[in-house]
């Protein structure tokens, strides 16, 4: 086809309805058109020597005439999406007439799949306009992204990884939650990648993009999230806008405006120079194959699905053995998630050993994938000269470990017999490094706290976790996040909330992918709300603004203590966070607390006040019962149901109330059954909803003698803002500012004991 004449005949263009699909692009010319190459049928006589090498056809086109001062013109509407057989329309590259240059245009439209030319160069004046980021002399694209996101100045780990990893250095970075690790290892990716799509020209038209670049992050929540952070980066630059509600609203209006007046206007949309896509399981496999098929230039996803797809997909395969970076996020936490053969298969398909040893049809054999076979006429394109570049991010590697991997990495091929010292350990040493030193970036602090946090813990009764997490969820209204060890718990603590009036939602494992992102997505769009979460929210997630992170049962590991807390606190904002322990779990506390080499005591409680907590003890109560009733009624339905199925299978006749005319089918017990549980049902509600409507009052607060009193109740009135939705006499206050030092509190009390004179302690609640 390369030397074929233009092609004369069999060329039609099919006018189709253009309500149907979305017009995508307007072309000036037909030999722009997505032309598909047809086979020549022997009946229509059409022969090589009649001077036809080829014919071609498109579909999908609709023809538009538009006059013009030297006549009619016709112009081709290419329709957008998928047609009829489920293949994307594609539109053959425009020889390109922009210079490609460093300092050329954007990309736009990641998620898009054709390329016809590089779009107009833009410049943006990183000097001026961001002089913080200037040293790194990234891509223009990247630097009006940034700017748009209005990220004046890079994060300490972007500051100390950027150099580096531009250079070309393989980088271990450890650095606090929240702390900007995505843009540290992904800004490199990215400017790479934008800088050889420039040199290189348009991506062919039909040709599959080879994935340059691979991350690995252990949930699914957190490789979605980091595709959106990444692709913000490549969209951001074409109007300036900036991503949801991350930045400073005022600040950004201001410099939107300035950038508006100074900065080279981009092209208007266009095809992706560098596409970044998200593979995580729970989300439809075909849909992620089409888009595998097309080829994305940076692949996000999680160990276990992409492991599913390269095991049929020999092009990705291959991808993956020749990737110019790979990125493990989160990589403590990879060997948790139970993705460990996964995650190792995966690692040694991009060892430079095994790639030597293996012959394209052992690699496939020992990858498990299918022998080697061409790749249906998509080409793949591969490599660069420049060898694989790892970079491995965590807020928690422990200093051991990165000894360990710089010591075994100059050992490597890992000595016989020598045991990696854990788990991580071993995974770790699967990478294999190109870089003999790799540059350890450690500037995680000291016991895993985030400046900005403020940690807390309430002991009570196992009993009562749940009545003190509805005490701190009244009292300090804002957006938390509760994390509990199992699902059950969960299950559990959401219709008692809901009972409550409280907005909840759960995020766990067992729930459908599309009901945990629609549950984040809730959560992130409430101001007041609740989320009840495993630990799968445990790592990475960066929900904008997480007031609360509240531990309602204690974290397995240090580590996870970190992470957890990590939700909230982000990118120097406040945060809080609260440990409600029971006696048992105090030990567990005190280990987790050593192995961050810190003291139990150093965690302040935080002040309650007992008086609104035995309130709030009746509608708890009360809420129970309801649900225990809505849960036995559940129960005896399923149980009479199943009964009733397994005679029926059985052809056995049921005697007793089951055949019954009393009994409601529906319910599957007997009428007046259902009567009874309905009648205690609805005087339950109504009591609580009775107890939901009366007033709390704080102690010590008179509601008779308004004006009176210690705290009067007309001072807090008459002073705006701070009057407590749900809590007549208590202010509104950050919980932060609530909690009681307990070495200070043990100080006094001992100096109380020791009869000095001491100031005697009022008690929770007045301490603030
Ligand atoms: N240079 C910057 N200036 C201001 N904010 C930034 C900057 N870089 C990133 N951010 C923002 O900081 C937040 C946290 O970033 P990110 O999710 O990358 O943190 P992280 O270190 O990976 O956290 P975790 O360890 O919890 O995964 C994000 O909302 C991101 O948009």
């Amino acid at each position: 086809m390369a030397s074929a004449p233009k092609p004369a005949l069999k060329r039609k263009a099919a006018a189709l309805p253009s309500s149907r699909k979305k017009i995508r692009t307007q072309l000036h010319s037909a030999d722009d058109l997505p032309w598909k190459t047809v086979s020549r049928i022997p009946e229509a006589g059409i022969a090589i020597d009649e001077g036809i090498l080829d014919l071609e056809e498109v579909e999908g086109v609709e023809v538009v005439y538009e006059e013009t001062r030297g006549g009619r013109l016709a112009r081709f509407n290419v329709r957008d999406g998928e047609d009829e057989a489920g293949h994307f329309s594609e539109l053959p590259a425009k020889s390109s007439k922009h210079e490609p240059s460093a300092e050329a245009g954007p990309s736009s439209q990641p998620q898009s799949t054709t390329t016809s030319a590089l779009p107009p160069p833009v410049t943006f004046d990183t000097k001026a306009f961001l002089p913080a980021w200037n040293s790194f002399g990234l891509h223009p694209h990247l630097a009006r992204a940034i700017h748009a996101q209005n990220f004046r100045a890079p994060t300490a780990i972007q500051l100390q990884t950027l150099t580096h990893a531009l250079a070309g250095r393989d980088v271990i970075g450890i650095a606090e939650t929240g702390s900007g690790k995505t843009l540290a290892y992904g800004l490199p990716i990215l400017h790479a990648l934008l800088t050889r799509a420039y040199t290189d020209g348009p991506h062919p038209p039909r040709m599959r993009r080879a994935t340059r670049a691979l991350i690995l992050a252990p949930t699914r929540e957190l490789a979605l999230q980091v595709s959106s952070h990444l692709n913000a980066c490549l969209n951001e630059y074409a109007d300036g806008r900036v991503q949801k509600g991350r930045n400073d609203k005022g600040a950004k209006a201001k410099e939107d405006k300035r950038s508006k007046e100074k900065v080279a206007s981009p092209a208007s949309k266009g095809p992706p120079l560098v596409s970044v896509a998200a593979i995580v399981g729970g989300m439809s496999p075909q849909k992620q194959k089409r888009i595998l098929e097309r080829g994305v230039d940076v692949l996000v996803a999680t160990p276990g699905r992409l492991w599913d797809i390269i095991e049929e997909d020999d092009a990705l395969a291959k991808d993956i053995k020749s990737l110019r970076f790979l990125v493990l996020d989160e990589a403590d936490r990879m060997i948790e998630t139970g993705h460990f053969a996964e995650l190792s298969n995966i690692l040694q398909l991009t060892q430079r050993e095994f790639q030597k040893t293996n012959t394209d049809a052992d690699f496939a054999a020992a990858a498990g994938i299918s022998p080697a076979s061409e790749t249906d006429g998509a080409e793949v394109v591969l490599g660069s000269s420049q060898p694989m570049q790892t970079f491995v991010f965590s807020a928690t590697l422990s200093k051991d470990l990165q000894r360990n991997l710089r010591k075994r990495h100059r050992a490597r091929p890992n000595r016989k017999g020598e045991a990696p010292a854990s788990t991580l350990d071993d995974l770790l040493l699967r990478l294999d490094l190109r870089d003999a030193e790799p540059q350890i970036v450690d500037i995680s602090p000291e016991g895993g706290v985030v400046a900005s946090l403020v940690e807390s813990k309430v002991e009570c009764l196992v009993a009562d976790k749940d009545v003190h997490l509805y005490y701190f969820l009244l009292r300090y209204p804002g957006r938390t996040l509760v994390f509990l060890s199992a699902i059950d718990g969960i299950r559990r603590l959401l219709p008692l909330l809901e009972l409550l009036g409280l907005p909840a939602f759960p995020l766990h494992s067992q729930l459908e992918q599309r009901q945990r992102l629609k549950n984040l997505d809730r959560f992130k769009s409430l101001p007041h709300t609740v989320l009840l979460a495993t630990d799968i929210a445990a790592r990475g997630l960066d929900i904008p603004s997480v007031d609360h992170v509240v531990h309602y049962q204690l974290p397995r590991t240090a580590d996870a203590y970190v992470h957890r807390n990590g939700r909230t606190a982000r990118a120097k904002r406040e945060g809080f966070s609260l440990l409600i322990c029971a006696p048992d779990e105090r030990r567990v506390l005190k280990a987790l607390l050593g192995s961050l080499g810190r003291q139990n005591t150093e965690i302040p409680e935080l002040s309650i006040d007992h008086h609104v907590l035995d309130k709030l003890k009746a509608r708890l109560h009360l809420a129970k019962q309801i649900d225990a009733l809505a849960h036995h009624a559940r129960k005896q339905k399923h149980e009479r149901s199943w009964i009733r199925e397994a005679a029926d299978a059985m052809d056995i006749e049921l005697g007793s109330d089951l055949e019954d005319e009393d009994y409601d089918k529906r319910s599957g017990v007997t009428k007046r059954e259902v009567k009874v549980q309905r009648v205690k049902a609805v005087t339950l509600r109504a009591e609580l909803a009775a107890l939901l409507t009366q007033p709390l009052v704080a102690r010590g607060v008179s509601t008779r003698y308004i004006t009176s009193g210690g705290n009067p109740v007309v001072d807090n009135l008459l002073t705006e803002g701070v009057v407590h939705q749900h809590i007549i006499g208590v202010k509104m206050s950050k919980a932060g500012n609530d909690v009681v030092n307990i070495r200070k509190r043990e100080k006094r009390a001992k100096m109380k004991v020791e009869g000095e004179d001491g100031e005697e302690w009022k008690g929770f609640g007045n301490t603030a």
